[in-house]
């Protein structure tokens, strides 16, 4: 069976940049990526794509998929549910693949308690205003559902310290770079690939016996 992925938990507040982020990764990264695709209450946005953007779901079946105990994580956001089927990341893994998740910071938090061992990272805004001006620039929302958001990204902020590595949203390239970088490092840590030289160990010590 091969080495499980890595579980890579990339939050931050609405409108920093995640989405856009995410796929300049997917584009650029010859690392063998996959993105967990959320299932969501809210409403489709023009452009986007049913079981590509989100699954898009009624509350009654939303509901009875974590009564099944289908989901690793969901919340609550803005008045819609949110959250990540439990198969396919269970499956993914463990083919080997490093699975994405693009998610609030309550569900972080659930999937921080159920896989402590999954890379925690947060994306930030260089500063407020900059985070209103992209949620306004981006033209998906009403000026009532941005002040929400804000209002939300401000909370979300407060829990950063809850996460391994922040990474500012300055300029994409930027960013994406400082992701790759974490996700590559992440991959070398001793207390993830210490089965792999177990038998080198063994024969090291022996010898000094
Ligand atoms: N907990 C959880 N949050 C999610 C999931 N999918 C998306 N979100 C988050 O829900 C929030 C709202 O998402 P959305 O309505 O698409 O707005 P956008 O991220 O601003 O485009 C964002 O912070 C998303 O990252 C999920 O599966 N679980
Ligand atoms: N580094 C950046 N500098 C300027 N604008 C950005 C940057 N990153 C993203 N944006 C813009 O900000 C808006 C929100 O980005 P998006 O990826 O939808 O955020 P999120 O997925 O976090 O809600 C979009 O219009 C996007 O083009």
């Amino acid at each position: 069976m091969p080495e499980r992925g890595l579980l890579i938990v990339f939050s931050g507040p609405s409108g920093v940049g995640k989405g856009t982020v995410r796929a300049a990764i997917f584009e650029s990264s010859q690392h063998q990526f996959e993105y967990s695709v959320s299932m969501t209450t809210r409403k489709q946005r023009p452009g986007e794509v049913d079981g590509k953007d989100y699954f898009f779901s009624t509350r009654e079946a939303f509901e009875e998929r974590i009564k099944a105990g289908q989901m690793l994580e969901y919340a609550e956001y803005v008045g819609n549910y949110y959250g990540t089927p439990l198969e396919y990341v269970n499956k993914t893994l463990d083919e080997g693949k490093d699975v994405f998740l693009e998610i609030e910071v309550q569900g972080a938090l659930q999937v921080k308690e159920k896989v402590p061992d999954g890379v925690f990272i947060f994306l930030t805004p260089p500063d407020l205003d900059e985070l209103r001006d992209r949620l306004s620039g981006r033209g998906t929302d009403s000026l009532e559902v941005i002040n929400e958001r804000m209002a939300k990204a401000r909370e979300e902020i407060k829990l950063m310290s809850e996460y391994d590595y922040a990474v500012v949203n300055d300029e994409v390239p930027l960013a994406v770079e400082r992701v790759k970088k974490i996700v590559e490092a992440e991959h070398f840590r001793v207390d993830r690939v210490i089965g792999r030289y177990q038998a080198m160990l063994d024969a090291a010590t022996q010898k000094i016996k």
